[in-house]
């Protein structure tokens, strides 16, 4: 057995295995139990330890189906493993969700920990897994969807998978693929998903109907927070059917925007992807008068791909993101920057996210909401507005000509193969969900946090968003890289708060002063960064 390996400290004990005792197998995996237990909505699965420990666990089919029979891991016999010391997930391992500790702070949450279990509560010859993916592009689909097959067939003998095409309402509304180690075995190569994917169609009952009529016992669901939530539905329903069938969410968004989880996969590609546009709206820039370059990057809510863009890049001279407010007119506004910038160095680089300033461009064109099949938000082209704004600004300057260059990489950053490293990522992503489902687990989206790869409720991923803090270390390093004004009012910095559970501790001195030290307020009672 592998030793404890939680990352804060060894967790005491806290919730019983799943019983290894098991009176009769169920015959058939979509065979309902005589009386499940009626499973609530969001109902959390809390176990209290010494110092403030809390685990957050997953559900376990055991929970509804007690009965159930658990089998030796196959594994044990593998060659490629039988080198392999402590391969066996240890029971009691848990990752913390918070890995930086005070002396007198409690343990906090911590989530269990992925990886292969002991006992399988799945035969080889039993599982039928359906794979799907759904909501928008993002790199690394394919090597996901290839993970899952072929580690399901060499680790566990598993040769029942099936690709379900076309996202939620390919349940029910398509026939389904095989899937097998050699029709994935270059997948991983291309862009996109094999799959096809879509936005809406999430009708809970016709899915569940679907999953129990072709007998599928394991679903791994690739997709974004909608995806989550829908599986976490998808859940429910299978529990309260009392069917023998594990759900497993993979997260994917190239906009980083789920929560608790380090980041995820397709992100870093999408980040090199979009260096190519930057980099041409540099060369664009420089070569021209008083040359603008404009680029626009994904980023709905979240400026995560803007800000790692920006950072990797150091030729942008502004980064706008959805968390961080900005104005275009007067003292301190964004074109009285351009202007300075332009009269400093000649040219200059705006990174923009698609979803920053969409309150500026609805207000300025009265436009009404629109909404995606999933109920997303239509957003408006900031990118092509602000280049707009900027060319309307300088038209009224005529001794002062600008030559701007808007580029819209968009589509193209997510529509590329994974690189190397997110490949890698994928790999674990993939491996740590079947293990999980094998080893019984259900109701859960498997990712790495703190480095760790853990099992995650639904719940936890879907009750909010992850955002850029704009009262972070790591905006200010934005602003400190691209030395841009920060736009905000005193009011914009109380209202962005911080992370939930952080010790609200004294400041030490000259700590976060780019947002605290009044000096630094222009006379509009704005705060800047010190540009020139
Ligand atoms: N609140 C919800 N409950 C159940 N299903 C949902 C919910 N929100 C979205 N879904 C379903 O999840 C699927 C994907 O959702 P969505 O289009 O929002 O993409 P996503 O998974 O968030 O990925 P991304 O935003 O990264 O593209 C759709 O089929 C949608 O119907
Ligand atoms: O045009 P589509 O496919 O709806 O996708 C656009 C959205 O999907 C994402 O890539 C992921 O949510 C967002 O960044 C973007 O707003
Ligand atoms: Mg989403």
């Amino acid at each position: 057995m592998e030793t404890a390996t939680v990352v804060v400290a060894p967790a005491p004990v806290v919730v019983a295995s799943p019983p290894q005792h098991k009176l009769m197998e169920l015959k058939s995996s979509f065979a309902p139990a005589a009386k499940p237990s009626p499973v609530k909505k969001h109902k959390k699965k809390l176990a209290g330890g010494c110092g403030g420990y809390v685990l957050e666990d997953v559900p376990h089919l055991t929970d509804y189906l007690p009965e159930l029979k658990s089998y030796p891991n196959p594994l044990q016999d593998h060659p490629a493993y039988s080198v392999v010391k402590q391969y066996f997930v240890n029971p009691d391992d848990t990752v913390a969700k918070k890995i930086v500790v005070h002396k007198g702070s409690a343990r906090g949450t911590h989530f269990r920990r992925a990886g292969p279990r002991q006992r399988v509560y799945f035969q080889p010859g039993e599982v039928t897994a359906a794979i799907v993916t759904c909501g928008g592009l993002c790199p690394g689909l394919n090597t996901v969807i290839r993970e899952l097959v072929c580690g399901l067939h060499d680790m566990y003998g598993v040769t029942s998978v099936y690709g379900i095409e076309g996202g939620y309402k390919g349940f029910y509304a398509r026939n389904t693929v095989e899937l097998t180690p050699r029709s994935v075995n270059d997948i991983h190569k291309r862009g996109g998903t094999v799959l096809g994917t879509s936005r809406g169609g999430q009708v809970t009952d016709k899915i569940v109907d679907s999953i129990q009529d072709r007998g599928i016992n394991q679903v791994y669901i690739i997709g974004g927070d909608g995806t989550q939530k829908g599986a976490a539905t998808i859940n429910e329903e299978i529990q309260r059917r009392g069917i023998k069938c594990a759900v497993v969410g993979v997260p994917k968004t190239i906009d980083n925007d789920i929560a608790v989880i380090d980041k995820s996969f397709g992100f870093d590609t999408a980040v090199e992807e979009a260096q190519r546009a930057i980099n041409a709206a540099h060369v664009e820039a420089e070569s021209a008068e008083n040359g603008v370059g404009v680029v626009k990057l994904m980023g709905r809510n979240s400026g995560f791909i803007a800000m790692y863009a920006t950072l990797a890049s150091r030729d942008v001279d502004c980064c706008l993101i959805p968390e961080s407010p900005f104005y275009l007119e007067g003292k301190g506004g964004l074109l009285e920057f351009v202007e300075r910038r332009l009269r400093d160095n000649g040219h200059m680089v705006i990174v923009v996210a698609e979803g920053a300033g969409q309150d500026l461009i609805a207000k300025s064109m009265n436009f009404a909401d629109t909404h995606d099949a999933s109920g997303n938000k239509v957003l408006l082209d900031v990118g092509l507005w602000l280049s707009q704004k900027i060319k309307e600004h300088f038209k009224r300057k005529p001794n002062f000509p600008i030559t701007l260059k808007y580029i819209d990489p968009t589509y193209m950053i997510r529509a590329v193969p994974s690189n190397a490293s997110d490949n890698v990522y994928c790999t674990l992503l993939a491996h740590s969900a079947l293990h999980g489902a094998m080893a019984g687990y259900t109701g859960f989206t498997v990712a790495p946090v703190n480095g760790r790869h853990a099992y995650i409720p639904f719940y936890r991923i879907t009750e909010k968003q992850n955002k850029v803090v704009i009262t972070d270390r790591m905006w200010a390093r934005v602003l400190c890289s691209t030395n841009q004004p920060c736009f905000l009012t005193h009011e914009d910095v109380e209202g962005a708060g911080q992370e939930e559970e952080e010790p609200h501790l004294p400041m030490v001195e000259g700590e976060n002063a780019l947002v605290k030290s009044p000096s630094m307020c222009n006379g509009n009672g704005h705060l800047c960064s010190g540009a020139a």
